[in-house]
């Protein structure tokens, strides 16, 4: 499976030039999975290191690329237009619009750190962040309580059957009307539990039903903020506030200027500079101008300080650290390493088993799936063992 990363976020916060920051890069002609016209739509990387050089081995990644020892993975990046305030009265909410933002495993709230834009968008000064992470959020939740409420009714007015044992629990009647968030009965079932309510819709109040929208939504569209714009003045301010506000702790938020990385990518392509996504520095190796020297030196203090420009760690954070996904190399354990250098790399969900990845590889390598072996160690894995992230495995089949 490859993973979707939408974007969202109020005008004038740099959502594109973080979407252009993000999918601009060196990468061979042809390399790219999703091959589209939609120029919303871009292939983003997620960094990893690469496993090929302790099996003296070579990388040539059938997607992606491979540079200075890091392995760049594809996934989907989708620039999710049109959350707007008041989006969910109508507003702004089309058609695309929601399917976006229903094809997305995670989301990245891109917000504008330096304060300059208000809430809609517009030049001002002074503007808290927390206001526009408020009320994106809110966007959402009122979204999802739209979609609950309808299930609440649906449940409300269906006909229980006259035998006890018949009844269809309202856990099964909100997943499937909530269906395109990708949740379950069971999912379901555990929000209302850990939120002390009973499985009975007519003791919930509009607080719990506001409540029960926002868990599920925090469950299923899991996010990332980019505190973009870290390179002003103004936004180490709000940086601080923010991240010292325990109403907030339970965000990720990563500092970010998609400014320097378009910069870098820019002046890499260019020759001007030896520059890989996500490091926290580079190295100057063509003919620069004194002016163009004080912005690369001006951009070098600032990787310096976070550790990257942030445009990579946030699209890693949204996988790895909210999605808790791993990626998984296969490999070949006979040593004679016949089937030639490392090509592909999946990225797979936190649970998924030696099955799962045979599944992945194959829908026939699944079904023959025999087991596993685990490449470094040499020793056989089960169907039902659970990998680690940058394993690498030979599936071994009936076949
Ligand atoms: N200082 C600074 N400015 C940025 C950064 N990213 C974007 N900007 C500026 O912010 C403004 C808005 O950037 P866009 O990328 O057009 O923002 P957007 O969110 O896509 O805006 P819409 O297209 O209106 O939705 C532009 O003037 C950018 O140059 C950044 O990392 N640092």
């Amino acid at each position: 499976m490859s993973y979707t990363i939408g974007l969202v976020g109020k005008p004038s916060v740099g959502k594109s030039s973080f979407f252009n920051a993000a999918t601009m890069n060196d990468v061979p002609e042809g390399a790219y999975p999703f091959t589209t016209i939609d120029p919303s739509v871009g292939e983003a990387y997620v960094g990893v290191d690469c496993p090929a050089p302790e099996f003296e081995e070579t990388c040539e990644p059938n997607h992606g690329f491979c540079r200075e020892g890091t392995r760049f993975v594809p996934v989907k990046l989708v620039d999710v237009a049109g959350l707007i305030p008041g989006a969910h009265e109508g507003k702004g909410l089309g058609n695309q619009f929601l399917s976006d933002l229903n094809e997305a495993d995670v989301l990245v709230h891109v917000v504008d750190f330096s304060g300059e834009t208000d809430i809609e968008g517009e030049p001002t000064e002074g503007h808290d962040p927390r206001e526009d992470i408020d009320f994106l959020e809110n966007e959402l939740d009122q979204w999802y309580l739209d979609i609950l409420e309808k299930g609440i009714e649906k449940f409300e007015s269906m006909y229980q059957g006259p035998n006890p044992g018949d009844e269809v629990g309202v856990e099964e009647v909100l997943a499937e009307q909530m269906s395109a968030f990708r949740t379950n009965k069971d999912e379901i079932k555990q929000v209302v539990l850990s939120l002390d309510l009973e499985l009975a819709p007519e003791t919930w109040d509009d607080e719990n039903r506001f409540d029960l929208a926002r868990e599920i939504r925090k469950r299923t569209k899991p996010m990332v903020i980019a505190a973009n714009k870290m390179d002003t003045p103004a936004a180490r301010g709000n940086y601080e506030a923010i991240t010292s506000d325990p109403e907030y702790e339970h965000l990720t938020v990563v500092p970010a200027s998609a400014h320097a990385e378009g910069s870098l990518k820019k002046a890499d392509e260019a020759g001007v500079v030896d520059y890989t996504p996500g490091d926290d520095d580079f190295e100057i190796v063509g003919d620069v101008s004194d002016e163009q020297a004080r912005g690369l030196e001006t951009i070098r203090e600032f990787v310096a300080e976070y550790g990257g420009t942030g445009v990579q760690a946030v699209i890693e954070a949204a996988l790895f650290d909210e999605l808790d996904a791993k990626a998984v190399f296969p490999g070949s354990a006979s040593g004679s390493w016949s089937k030639g250098p490392f090509r592909d790399c999946f990225v797979l969900p936190d649970h998924a088993t030696a099955e799962d990845f045979a599944y992945t590889l194959h829908s026939d390598i699944g079904d023959g799936f025999l087991h596993g072996i685990d490449c470094r160690s040499g020793r056989q894995v089960g169907a039902d063992s659970v990998l680690e992230h940058r394993d690498v495995v030979e599936i071994v089949t009936t076949g």
